[in-house]
């Protein structure tokens, strides 16, 4: 479970998510929503501890994700799919992983497995593309067994076949009653993944709901047409006035 309250980023004098409460439970995939910029990276850095809120707080777990005695072992994050050293091979990346955090070899071998990335096990993933890269990311989120799982974008990069993979897999995860918080700006794909949805406009929480009820009330039929007026309207959610005053 993630519980964020009051969840406050300002970067100089902009705030990049402001008062942002919204819970995220166990056993269902939970689509992160919202426009670019809107502060979907800001909150899951700020959720894995990577920045400190300016105000409010994040716990994962009913813990701040710094404060657990092995974060690995408790929440998997895939944040930048690139940011694998481009000489080391999946297996040594994740070993390397692996060891430092008390985890057995074979997980390793298991997560490579999982993912699909046999044969490529020992290539330098600097020549990945940008999908094979994306299975390593997420081989490296599943690799500590993880209750919550964090995944900025995951299906970026990935072909028709990778992005139905990454779907089943994000559904057994949670069907494992484990935390899926998942970030897409594919809104087709949000809408056959996820059960529940977080939306975020200009740093604003515009709707934390299940899918089926965020779409019936919005008066469209689809995702895409409910986020397209849920962020519209979070535009005019700050008055200019408002915006003077506090930034
Ligand atoms: N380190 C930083 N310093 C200054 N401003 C930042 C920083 N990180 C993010 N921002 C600003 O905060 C806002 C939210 O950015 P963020 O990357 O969280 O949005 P996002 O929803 O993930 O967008 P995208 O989908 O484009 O990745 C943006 O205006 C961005 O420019």
């Amino acid at each position: 479970m993630i519980e964020a309250t009051n969840l406050t980023k300002r970067y100089g004098d902009r705030y990049a998510v402001e008062d942002l409460t919204f819970t995220v439970r166990p056993g269902m995939v939970t689509g992160f929503l919202g426009p670019n910029g809107a502060g979907k990276s800001t909150t899951m850095r700020l959720i894995l501890g990577l920045d400190r809120p300016t105000r409010g707080s994040v716990t994962v777990n009913g813990r701040a994700y710094a404060a657990h005695r092995t974060p690995l072992r408790e929440v998997g994050a895939l944040l930048e799919a690139r940011a694998v050293h481009p000489g080391r091979s999946p297996y040594h990346h994740l070993l390397a992983l692996a060891r430092s955090n008390g985890l057995p070899r074979s997980r390793v071998l298991d997560v490579i497995d999982a993912v699909g990335l046999t044969e490529l096990a020992r290539r330098r993933a600097g020549r990945f593309s940008l999908g094979m890269q994306q299975r390593l990311g997420i081989a490296t989120a599943l690799l500590g067994d993880p209750h919550t799982l964090i995944l900025d974008e995951p299906l970026n990069g990935l072909d028709t076949e990778g992005i139905r993979w990454v779907r089943g897999l994000l559904r057994d995860l949670a069907g494992q009653g484990r935390t899926v918080f998942v970030s897409s700006h594919l809104m087709t794909e949000m809408a056959l993944t996820a059960e529940h949805v977080v939306v975020i406009g200009k740093g604003r929480l515009v709707a934390d709901t299940g899918l089926a009820s965020l779409i019936a009330e919005s008066g469209h039929s689809s995702l895409e047409d409910a986020f397209v007026d849920l962020t519209g309207a979070a535009t005019e959610f700050r008055s200019p006035a408002r915006d003077g005053a506090d930034r």
